[in-house]
């Protein structure tokens, strides 16, 4: 008989942690001597979370759109193929962070219809600063995007604790406990979270011990490998597209290396409704390239020694920034660097 496939969907808001998280749970899965398999998407219409994630494991890109809309009737096709050339033990899908999980949650659904899969959970990264934030201002459809991510969660990440006073981090769990009682809670920085909850429960175990064993500070209330409820499929889709069309994307290619120092000024002084920020860039004063990172204010960056040719290039992902603005500071930029 087929051997039955794993799935789990990684969901949270734009740069909260989804590819931290990911490269954590393929790992452990490889600890575990299982084969992963990623289906990755991303709005924007290059794949740079590919390079986070590393070459060894197979992986699908959806790329160009957001995966719960646009690009939605791909998802199970592009999951079978997944399956049906790689085999793997599990498969984890990494949804753009601007995504309504339940149209994705609906393609897996219909997927099992075609082959031995199991949606296993969802796993909702949530930025602690990033939440507290948006529950100070409390309104906004932003803050509704991450409620309905964090509704359908079964178990929460959150994570950039790092970010946040304990205070702030209890009260943030005690949100989360509100809009979704039944989900796990854990905290974390960089998502490193006791993976536990993803075995399930040896003959020795029994399941309210393996319900309540990822948790590590006694906040949640377990079900990481519980399968997601029925009812969750049901919904109007034009409804749920509303919530994130007012998310843009902007890509720039690059045709020349940057001053490093001017660069790193520059993201600092990104204006607020840029949420997320990321790219390849070459610089003028080291000869490494480098993957950056920009989300909500913080920025870092990674050597990379791409396999394969890869383009300079910088990707925005915003609410309502002006195109203009940023193209005349990187024009700026290129002047003084080159
Ligand atoms: N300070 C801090 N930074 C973190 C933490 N976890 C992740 N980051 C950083 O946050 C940035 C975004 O992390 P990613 O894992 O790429 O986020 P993502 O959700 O995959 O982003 P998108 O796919 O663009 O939505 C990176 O620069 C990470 O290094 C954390 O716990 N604390």
């Amino acid at each position: 008989m087929e051997k039955q496939v794993d799935v789990y969907l990684l969901t949270g808001f734009l740069g909260s942690g989804k590819t931290t998280l990911l490269r954590k749970l393929i790992e452990d899965a490889e600890g575990r001597g299982l084969k992963s398999a990623v289906l990755m998407n991303e709005v924007g219409d290059v794949n740079l979370d590919g390079f986070a994630v590393g070459e060894k494991v197979p992986m699908a890109e959806l790329l160009g759109g957001c995966i719960c809309c646009s690009v939605k009737s791909d998802v199970g096709l592009e999951l079978l193929e997944l399956i049906r050339a790689h085999r793997p033990d599990a498969v984890w899908i990494e949804s753009t962070g601007v995504a309504q999980p339940l149209e994705i949650i609906d393609a897996v659904s219909e997927t099992s219809l075609y082959t031995r899969l199991e949606l296993k959970g969802v796993m909702t990264v949530v930025d602690a600063r990033h939440l507290l934030d948006r529950v100070r201002i409390g309104s906004g459809r932003t803050f509704k995007l991450m409620k309905d991510q964090i509704r359908v969660s079964s178990v929460l990440i959150l994570n950039k604790a790092d970010l946040v006073g304990a205070a702030e981090l209890e009260e943030l769990a005690g949100w989360l406990r509100e809009w979704n009682p039944s989900a796990a809670i854990l905290p974390t920085v960089r998502c490193d979270a006791d993976l536990t909850f993803l075995r399930e429960p040896g003959p020795e175990q029994n399941r309210s011990e393996a319900r309540g064993s990822g948790n590590g500070n006694g906040s949640g209330n377990g079900g990481g490998h519980e399968s997601v409820p029925h009812e969750h499929t049901q919904h109007e889709h034009g409804h749920v597209h509303r919530d994130h069309e007012h998310i843009h994307v902007w890509t720039h290619y690059l045709n020349e290396p940057l001053d490093s120092i001017r660069f790193e000024r520059f993201l600092k002084e990104l204006p607020d409704e840029v949420y997320r920020a990321k790219g390849i860039v070459t610089f003028t004063d080291t000869p490494s390239r480098f993957l950056f990172q920009y989300a909500y204010k913080e920025s870092d960056f990674m050597r990379i020694t791409p396999q394969r040719t890869v383009h300079d290039v910088l990707v925005f992902i915003g609410e309502g920034f002006s195109k203009e603005e940023l193209l005349l500071k990187l024009e700026r930029l290129r002047e003084v660097s080159a």
